[in-house]
């Protein structure tokens, strides 16, 4: 969360809510008008030769994602097991509902929604494609999917480009959806972040609930306003991500792994929600609704939990421990050994546990990407590897995660590409 480098535009504040101020972008990649194929050729050319050179060479890293190409078997449990040591313990300690069970009520309300707007039959909503309903300025439109288009492609590149191999609705969709969640995160963690209050947010969510109406209050919230009324988007996730902004501004400490949890859900898990819906689940999926969206809320908790692990050094020098401290007391570490930041044998065994439980979230995500619509696996695939090998790094760097930013070397970040290729082409079903 404290982590984000780039400046994504200023914000003023006036009497009817918080504006955005876009700074002029530049477009490193685009990959529409007439060269558009050329390079969309090339583009796939590349990851063929890619993928079939390292299906032959093979390293030891890709071999093993490779391998794990096989499909596992295995059922989802209708209730997750419990993944951290002390969400058990304090879901003990605590008689009342664990984060968890409370995520898991969203994840249900996100799963029946969509079985009842698909009557019970999944979600694929290839055949929404290209139907416009309810705007009329399809000019301004298309202007505004651009605009979010520009944004991703500036600001995350590598997932922009899987964008670009989901059909064009979809794409722009989820352009739209990642234009909402970074200009919300740069509420609290952007340039301006020092300036956002409560109330600010408060209006945020007002805006934020006048779009789901149909009510746009600029063009980058008109492409969301005409996403969420194409696909079966609810606004729960959008308002707990505003909730989990709200949570940072007046917290930095997490007493155990269910306050963690909940954070993690909140900031991330919930965009794991939000695009579900946009990205579809595959026809032939066997997989039930409620088991993907699980998946999904997986993959957002293991990339912020990765996101927390190599930014230790980074939060600490903000005042913040996201740390769970039941778990750093148990290994006889405090605040204190985080703000000294020295690597010591306690650290490394407790960074060891964390990296675990992370791995453990990455592992159950990976089983519901197959289940997803087979042109929006790859994407998914691509940034669940990637991030998945900040954890590899933090381990390469000794566990200092004090003063060294674990980061994945280019190399490593474009040979990701096509083995995330090699996966999206395995279809469904490791969740039934
Ligand atoms: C294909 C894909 C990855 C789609 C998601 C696109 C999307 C809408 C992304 C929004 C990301 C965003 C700006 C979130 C705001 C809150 C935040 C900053 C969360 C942290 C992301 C990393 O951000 P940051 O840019 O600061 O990171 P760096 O410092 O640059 O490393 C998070 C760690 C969380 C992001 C969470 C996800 C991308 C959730 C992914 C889950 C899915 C797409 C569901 C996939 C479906 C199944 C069935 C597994």
């Amino acid at each position: 969360m404290y982590t984000t480098s780039c400046i994504f535009g200023s914000i003023k504040q006036t009497e009817s809510g918080t504006h955005f101020i876009f700074k002029s972008i530049a477009i490193h990649l685009s990959l529409t008008g007439s060269k558009s194929k050329e390079k969309h050729n090339l583009f796939f050319f590349f990851l063929t030769m890619a993928g079939g050179l390292l299906w032959v060479v093979c390293p030891k890293g890709n071999a093993t994602a490779l391998l794990s190409l096989i499909p596992r078997t295995g059922k989802n449990p209708k209730m997750k097991p419990l993944k951290g040591i002390s969400t058990v313990s304090s879901a003990v300690a605590n008689p009342a509902r664990s984060s968890e069970e409370r995520v898991y009520d969203v994840v249900l309300k996100q799963a029946a929604l969509v079985k009842q707007q698909r009557g019970g039959k999944g979600l694929d909503l290839e055949k929404r494609d290209g139907k416009n309903d309810g705007f009329s300025d399809w000019g301004v439109l298309n202007e505004a999917y651009d605009r979010c288009g520009e944004v991703c492609a500036e600001y995350a590149k590598t997932f922009y480009l899987g964008t670009l191999l989901m059909t064009p609705e979809r794409r722009r969709a989820v352009w739209a959806i990642y234009v909402w969640c970074r200009r919300t995160d740069e509420l609290v963690d952007g340039p301006n972040a020092s300036h956002i209050t409560p109330r600010a947010l408060d209006r945020w969510e007002k805006r934020l609930g006048d779009l789901f109406e149909g009510r746009p209050y600029d063009m980058l919230d008109a492409a969301l306003s005409d996403t969420v009324s194409k696909y079966p988007v609810d606004i729960q996730p959008f308002k707990d991500m505003i909730e989990g902004m709200r949570l940072d501004l007046r917290k930095s400490r997490y007493m155990n792994f269910d306050e963690l949890y909940l954070y993690c859900y909140y900031v991330a898990g919930t965009v794991g929600l939000m695009s579900v819906p946009v990205m579809g689940i595959a026809p032939e999926s066997k997989a039930s609704v409620e088991s993907v969206y699980n998946a999904a809320l997986d993959l957002g908790i293991a990339n912020q939990l990765t996101n927390i692990l190599r930014d230790v050094g980074e939060d600490a020098r903000r005042g913040r421990v996201y740390l769970p401290q039941d778990e750093l007391a148990r290994f006889g570490l405090s605040d204190d050994d985080i703000f000294r930041g020295q690597v010591t044998d306690r650290w490394r065994s407790f960074m060891k546990d964390q990296i675990k439980r992370a791995r453990m979230f990455f592992d159950e995500a990976e089983k519901g990407v197959s289940e997803l619509n087979s042109a929006s696996r790859w994407p998914v695939w691509a940034s669940l590897l990637l991030y998945r090998q900040i954890l590899d790094a933090i381990e390469e760097n000794d566990y200092n995660n004090f003063s060294r930013r674990a980061y994945v070397g280019k190399v490593k970040k474009f040979a990701s590409l096509p083995v995330a290729y090699g996966r999206a082409l395995v279809g469904t079903s490791k969740l039934i």
